[in-house]
């Protein structure tokens, strides 16, 4: 099996005052390519840290990450940036659309940061956003959209970059639990046909149910990793625990 991401005996320290606080303590996985794995604890788990290490947006204490071959905890900052462009799509709880721009241009933004033609750009956009089941609503702006339409432009924008990983932070918190749902069956059906690699945070055992393998993580440790032996990966099927 191909690693999308390998991680290896992480920690996070932080010093609060005279203690020290334990976010991550010790954390070896390996995620492989084209695997939906949800990250699952509750509130001051360590979830969010470990995202944003594994996305490059905050350095370990001590232990090597490996994102497609690449060691980012040795990056500079700057190659940082053009990692993150070139291999990782973001989806966040608060969908941080731009509230100026239509959902075309939100979905086509990423597109500009690696300078690409603007021809180009809004035919990319144009195509994901059809693949959302958005057609009615591409010159709609944020505010013109309900919460699991704009979390669709969200997950769009997300993939228009073709990248190999998407990393997703709660990304269906702001939503109601039906809308939910779709809004996470249409990101595992998009996923899978495109080969991605996807990673969530959820404190929602229920939405975790959709992922291949979930990591359950304890004041920073992972204590249990299920793993889904269903076919198909429908929710609600079978996991067997490892
Ligand atoms: N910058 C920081 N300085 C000090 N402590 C921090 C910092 N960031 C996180 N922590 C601590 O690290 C632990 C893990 O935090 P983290 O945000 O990763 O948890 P989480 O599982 O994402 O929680 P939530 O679901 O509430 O977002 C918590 O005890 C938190 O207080």
């Amino acid at each position: 099996m191909i690693e999308a991401i390998t991680v290896k005996d992480l920690y996070k320290l932080y010093r609060v005052g005279d203690s020290i606080v334990r976010a991550l303590d010790g954390v070896s996985f390996e995620i492989h390519k084209g695997e939906f794995c949800a990250i699952v604890g509750t509130s001051g788990s360590g979830k969010s840290t470990l995202l944003n290490m594994l996305a490059g947006l905050e350095k370990p204490t001590k232990g090597e990450i490996v994102i497609s071959g690449s060691h980012i905890e040795k990056m500079k900052e700057d190659e940082l940036v053009r990692f993150r462009r070139e291999h990782v799509g973001f989806i966040f709880q608060s969908f941080h659309l731009i509230g100026t721009m239509n959902a075309l241009e939100n979905v086509a933004l990423p597109l500009m940061f690696r300078g690409e033609p603007a021809k180009e750009r809004l035919r990319k956009a144009d195509r994901m956003l059809s693949l959302m089941g958005l057609d009615r609503h591409k010159k709609h702006m944020p505010n013109q959209m309900s919460g699991g339409q704009q979390q669709r432009v969200g997950v769009a924008r997300a993939l228009v970059s073709d990248p190999d990983i998407i990393f997703a932070d709660e990304p269906t918190g702001n939503l109601d639990s039906h809308t939910s749902e779709e809004v996470m069956r249409l990101m595992r059906r998009v996923v899978q046909s495109q080969g991605k690699t996807l990673v969530m945070v959820t404190h929602d055992d229920h939405l975790a149910e959709y992922a291949d393998r979930v990591f359950h993580i304890i004041d920073g440790k992972i204590v249990k990793i299920d793993v889904n032996t269903s076919e198909k990966n429908e929710k609600g099927k079978k996991y067997e625990t490892i």
